[in-house]
């Protein structure tokens, strides 16, 4: 017999389900996610607590003439299995398949793109002032995570949505997890452990205080314990929103779709601003993923039966490892460095860190602004910070980089993960803007590794630097180099020149310096003496030494970074600046358009950022005809004996 799910081809078909139908539907759903993710990887956890609650979001609402608009977007699998996607379901994550995340272009289900966090209730604002201006009479739902709610754009929309008034829903879905535990006071008021606990703390306070004014006495107390009941009313997220300009609903149990269905059906009727606080528990109904929400947040592929994760080749340590030990060892002996991450110590590699310094380790929650600001204070008061982020989060602290850290230069060192195509998370996780926003910033020392090794150094150099600085590496594993047990400093501002060659001269970025000594040695077999230059400092440049590779008249920049401001353009702009003329400049890295989602390696190979594609792009721009190129073992990162075709 065809399950329920096989039959849902549009979500206006839960209207005729009955409630155990739809109950039967919520384990359909979670065993085609469970499945799905064990193969592909991906957010699990997010997605399983939120079943119930979007099963009721569609029985209750008209999607697409009513606005769903998901925060992050990592918990609406659901959303699209019962949006006409479940045949392509298989296909979630992978090049060319359904996006991870909510996307316009997929679906008119899908009314919001979104991947970073923080962003629905500002947007549900806009489709419901949108909706308004234009007469129409649909309802707008936004769906936010408690870790979500931390972040500042939420707050901002909720001071702003609060004030219009607009028919607007907000569901907030706490589960009391960000991807590790939620942080901060927000979330010790939603939570309902810790709300007792702070009532009940609240109430020895003021007996004790009590206590101890003589003319008090016990009959105050009395008075004291009857308070307890009137602090847990004053205490409750409810006045929160209420204060907001919100109607506040809950909190209501998320994994009961009776009563789900009943609250939204109550909440259709009214036409202000709402606020419907709904608890779920995260990794719901997969034990493996209930245990370890964390874990199952965003995972690789899994065994289902054992909840095993597959482990991958072993391999060398990843960049975010060797940045989490160097950080460790270099606080050892410098107790003024202190470690700040926005909701990802995991993620991020501080996780050592918070545990051998717990005093020195600040998580502040989804806020990658207050990040940086909070550690341009630190670094006004002599200490040493770093702000750990992802390459595209930091995006989010832009402004705070350039006003609080770069304009005051102060010594605070960006460590930058996931610069470089992410892989499966795709566009909106890609970090190729990062080289592009930093360059420009005056003052600011910009650092890329060519492998894990010179990583542990980079760092050394940026904490001996007096101004700010930031190194960016990629996720994933290192090259597998022997690592240096004694750390020094870089010379500032200057490259290495890792090939000789006499014809021309790759000059590359991080990553790219490795395939650029491959494409190298196999161009070489065919003739062509290029060198290879480490480029090490994206800012400042080592002027001399491009200046010197200049005079073969051929340059090629490979970098993992849009072609726009970035690496290459800053040598088109240091030719241009020197009056150097009759050089050719073939720039490598990413084009003007986002970047699909896709394994990391398929993607640098569809954009010609292998070594493949670099000797490609180097006979092309020479005029020579198209050739194999065959990488020995040697060269191979992995050492398999692999051949590339360009
Ligand atoms: C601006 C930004 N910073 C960090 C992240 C990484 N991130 C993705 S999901 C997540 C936790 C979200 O927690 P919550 O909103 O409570 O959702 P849950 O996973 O618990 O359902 C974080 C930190 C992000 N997507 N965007
Ligand atoms: C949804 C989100 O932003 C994170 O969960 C992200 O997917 C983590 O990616 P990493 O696996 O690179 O830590
Ligand atoms: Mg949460």
């Amino acid at each position: 017999m065809p399950s329920i799910l096989e039959g849902i081809k549009e979500p206006g078909q839960l209207k005729a389900l009955s409630l155990s139908e739809l109950e039967t539907l919520a384990a359909e759903l979670r065993e085609r996610i469970i499945e799905t993710c064990a193969a592909n990887g991906g957010h699990l956890a997010p997605s399983l607590g939120v079943v119930e609650l979007t099963i009721a979001l569609h029985r209750v609402f008209d999607s697409p003439k009513d606005k769903i608009v998901w925060d992050v977007g990592h918990q609406a699998y659901a959303h699209k299995l019962l949006t006409g996607r479940n045949e392509r379901f298989g296909t979630l994550r992978t090049l060319g398949g359904i996006s991870g995340f909510p996307k316009r272009a997929e679906s008119p289900h899908d009314c919001f793109d979104v991947g970073h966090s923080s962003t629905s209730i500002s947007a549900g604002v806009g489709f419901a002032v949108a909706r308004d201006l234009k007469g129409e009479r649909n309802k707008v739902l936004t769906v936010i995570g408690d870790g979500s709610m931390t972040g500042g754009l939420a707050l901002e929309g909720l001071n702003h949505a609060g004030e219009l008034n607009k028919d607007l829903v907000v569901i907030l879905n706490d589960n009391e997890m960000s991807i590790s535990e939620n942080v901060g006071a927000l979330s010790n008021l939603l939570s309902r452990t810790i709300t007792s606990e702070y009532v009940h703390r609240a109430k020895k306070d003021l007996e004790a205080f009590l206590e101890g004014l003589p003319m008090f006495g016990k009959s105050v107390l009395k008075i004291a314990k009857r308070a307890e009941e009137s602090l847990k009313t004053l205490f409750t997220p409810g006045m929160l929103f209420e204060a907001f300009g919100f109607e506040y609903i809950g909190p209501i149990d998320g994994h009961d779709i009776g009563k789900l269905v009943e609250t939204l059906e109550n909440v259709k009727r009214f036409d202000d601003a709402v606020l419907i606080h709904v608890l779920t528990k995260k990794g719901k109904g997969y034990p493996a993923a209930e245990a370890n929400p964390s874990l199952f947040h965003g995972v690789g592929p899994f065994d289902v039966q054992t909840g095993k994760v597959h482990k991958g080749k072993g391999g060398p340590a990843s960049y975010t490892g060797v940045f989490g030990e160097a950080l460790k060892r270099l606080a050892q002996d410098n107790e003024k460095i202190v470690a700040i991450t926005a909701a990802m110590p995991d993620g991020t590699g501080l996780t050592p860190f918070a545990k051998e310094f717990p005093a020195r380790f600040f998580d502040v929650g989804i806020a990658e602004q207050h990040a940086v600001t909070f550690a341009a204070g630190l670094a006004a008061e002599g200490f040493r910070p770093v702000v750990a982020l992802y390459s595209s989060f930091l995006q989010r602290g832009f402004d705070q980089l350039c006003h609080d850290v770069c304009l005051q230069e102060l010594p605070v060192v960006f460590a930058i993960d996931r610069a470089g195509v992410v892989g499966n998370d795709g566009p909106t996780h890609h970090g190729v803007f990062d080289l592009s926003y930093l360059r420009q910033l005056p003052g600011l020392t910009v650092m890329a590794p060519k492998d894990e090794n010179e990583l542990q150094h980079m760092f050394f150099t940026a904490f001996s630097l007096d101004g700010p600085s930031a190194v960016r590496y990629p996720r994933g594993g290192g090259l597998g180099v022997p690592m240096d047990q004694i750390l020094e400093p870089l010379p500032v501002g200057k490259g290495e020149l890792v090939r000789e060659g006499k014809d021309g001269a790759i000059l590359a970025v991080g990553t790219m310096v490795h395939p650029a000594q491959q494409a190298a040695a196999a161009l070489a077999l065919e003739g062509l003496d290029l060198a290879v230059m480490n480029v090490r400092f994206v800012k400042p440049l080592d002027r001399d030494l491009i200046l010197s590779l200049a005079a073969t008249r051929f340059l090629v920049t490979a970098e993992e970074n849009v072609l726009q401001g970035g690496f290459g353009t800053s040598i088109l702009e240091l030719l241009e600046e020197c009056g150097v003329t009759g050089v050719r400049v073939i720039r490598l890295g990413y084009p003007d358009s986002f970047v699909e989602q896709g394994e990391q390696a398929e993607l640098k190979a569809a954009y010609g950022l292998d070594a493949a594609g670099i000797a490609r792009s180097i006979r092309e721009a020479r005029g020579q005809s198209p050739q194999e190129l065959v990488l020995e073992p040697a060269d191979r990162p992995d050492g398999a004996d692999l051949s590339s075709r360009p």
